[in-house]
Formats: structure tokens, sequence, C-alpha cells
């Protein structure tokens, strides 16, 4: 069995007595990119201060590295790397210079913190403006000197909330390649907080859904709709017309044809007004519908089929008002 870098079990949080997160599990494997994914106030920045060992929380344990984060929070932050949504830095110092000071504060020696910098700022494409000050740097250019010091300390795992918050969409790109590639070369373990579906759908090995301090569904992207929409994940509207080509088909009345597109292996739901209807199914049953539509005496005047997927993931539970 692979190894777990974090192993979060029945995990709950209480503000006086609201709970921000529920009965969490979670595990997440060595090297994995592991996306969680939720509105604002889903309660991931809360799931993020536990693994740091940073609050408390009510009942479940959460193993960083296989340490435990309550008992030992010092030993968990030499192993993980955080990078907040907004880095602070000493503006009127370079980046290299910002970068030393973080690595002297994590107690590597001088010569070898230089040394180390360096080849960090160098990892993070920053080699070029290592000796401007930070007070020039942009957005973008400030969320990768933020990786930087997270990386000095060479950890096994990386949390970052939000990183890619207030970054142009190449920015964005940037970033989320220099993550990728950093963790398959040295096969680090990392979370990705963020409400971005389409950010996390483009690095993340697996996502976990959260809302309102839940999980739920976990997976690849791939299954994800699937868990989501467990009953019916296609959708069939169209139109039935009658045909007036002097034969007279005598249709069957629509009481009929309803029973036999219910009896379809996988119908769900079948549902019919003014000519129109609407199937709810577990499969693609476009074929045999047509098939028992014109059987009974009808014609199809038009067939949509609408497969639930990721864009119906983020507008149930994503938008704004909707996470319910
Ligand atoms: N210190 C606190 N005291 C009281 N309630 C809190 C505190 N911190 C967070 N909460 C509440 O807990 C819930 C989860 O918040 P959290 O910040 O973890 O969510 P989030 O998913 O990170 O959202 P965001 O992206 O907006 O930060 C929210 O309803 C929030 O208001």
């Amino acid at each position: 069995m692979a190894e777990k870098s974090i192993e979060i079990t029945g995990l709950t949080k209480k503000y006086d007595g609201y709970v921000a997160v529920d009965n969490l599990s979670l595990s997440i494997k060595k090297g994995e990119i592991f996306g969680l994914l939720g509105p604002n106030g889903a309660g991931k920045s809360t799931t993020i201060l536990m693994l740091l060992g940073l609050t408390q929380f009510d009942s479940g344990s959460v193993n960083v590295c296989g340490i435990d984060t309550s008992r030992y929070p010092l030993e968990v932050k030499k192993k993980v790397g955080y990078l907040p949504e907004d880095v602070g830095f000493y503006n009127e110092y370079t980046g290299l210079q910002n970068l030393f000071y973080v690595a002297r504060l994590n107690n590597i020696p001088s010569e070898q913190a230089k040394h180390t910098a360096l080849d960090i700022l160098a990892q993070v494409g920053l080699e070029d403006a290592k000796d401007n000050k930070v007070s020039s740097y942009s957005r973008g250019m400030r969320q990768r000197l933020g990786l930087a010091d997270v990386l000095i300390k060479n950890p096994e795992v990386i949390i970052l909330d939000e990183p890619t918050l207030g970054l142009d969409p190449e920015g964005v790109k940037k970033f989320l390649q220099l993550i990728v590639g950093l963790s398959r070369k040295k096969g680090i373990t990392v979370l990705f907080s963020s409400h971005h579906l389409h950010q996390i759908q483009q690095v993340c090995d697996r996502v976990g859904i959260f809302v309102k301090g839940k999980l739920l569904a976990e997976g690849k992207i791939s299954s994800l709709a699937e868990q989501l929409f467990t009953k019916n994940t296609f959708t069939l509207e169209g139109g039935i017309s009658l045909i007036n080509d002097g034969v007279g088909k005598n249709p069957k009345p629509i009481k009929e044809l309803t029973d036999r597109l219910t009896r379809l292996k996988g119908v769900a739901k079948v549902d019919f007004k003014d000519n129109h209807f609407t199937v709810e199914s577990q499969n693609d049953v476009s074929h045999e519908l047509s098939r028992l539509i014109v059987e009974s005496g009808y014609g199809l005047s038009h067939l949509i089929k609408k497969e639930y997927g990721l864009d119906d993931i983020y507008h149930q539970y994503f938008q704004a008002g909707k996470s319910s």
C-alpha cells in the first residue's frame, strides 16, 4: 500500500458551537497533488490550520508524515511548508536577502543558506530578479518567492491556500506548472486548497469537494460527477410530433409511451408536457428512446443529450448562494 503523507480521521472543529469542519476523513498519498475544492466558508482554511497543528479540534485525529499534529506540532512544522494566501516580506530587501533570512530562521548554516537560496530562486524562476527589491516584484513574483520560502526547508508536504489569488491568467499557468514540476521532480506531496475548479482540474491527481464542512465527494476528477450525481448522470430533453404523412400511424397514448420509456433500463424519471419530454437516466438511453417514440407512432422533432460534468458541479456547489 502506498505511503500516506496526510491522514485525517473523523475530524470535527466547532467555533462556539458552529460546526466548521464536520467529521472529515481523508488520506493523501506521498507525492500526490490533492485539490481541496470548496466555496468560501467551506472550512478549507480551518482544515489547513488543523493540519499544521495551529488550532485545536473537538474530535478526530490528524497525522502528517506519520506525526500526530495535535501532539507534536513543532515536528510537523519541520516537514510541512505552508504558503498562505498572502505572504509577508521585507519589501526593502531583495528577493535573495529575504530568502536568506528565512533560511537562517530555519537554522540553515550561513554558507549553505546562500547556496541553497540561489538554487531555489533559480527553481522558481526568480534568478534574474534575485537582486531586485521585493517592493518592485509583481504579485506573481511575490508568490514565487513565497514558494521559495516554503521550499528552502526541503519539505515533504506543501500546503497551498488559494495560491493563485490575484495572479493574471499567464501567472496562474506558470505557477501551476511550477507546482506540478516540483512535486513530480522531488516527490513532494501537495495539498492545494482553492475554489477554482478549473485550476484544480489542471493540476490535481485527486480532488475532494468540500462544502459546509463536509466532504461531499472525493476521487479522480473523472469520477466526481458520478459520485455527486449518483442517481442520474444523463438527462435527455426532446420533443415529439404527430406524423401527417397520410399513412395514419395511430399514435399510442402519451401515458402508454411514458410507461414504456420508464421501463427502459437505467431510466429513473420521465416527464411529458405539451409534446416535450425530459428523461433522467443513469446511462445514455437515447438510442432506445428514439426507437420507442417512433414505434409508438410519433416523430422525434428534436433530442438534446446532457451529461453532468464538472461545470454542473461548479454550478451546483460553488456559485454564490448555491452552496447548500
Ligand atoms: N476564528 C473563527 N471564529 C469563528 N468562526 C470562524 C473562525 N474561523 C472560521 N470561522 C467560520 O468557519 C467557517 C469555515 O471557515 P474557513 O475560513 O475555514 O473556510 P474556507 O473554506 O477557508 O473559506 P475562505 O476561502 O472564505 O477562507 C466559516 O463559516 C467561518 O465564518
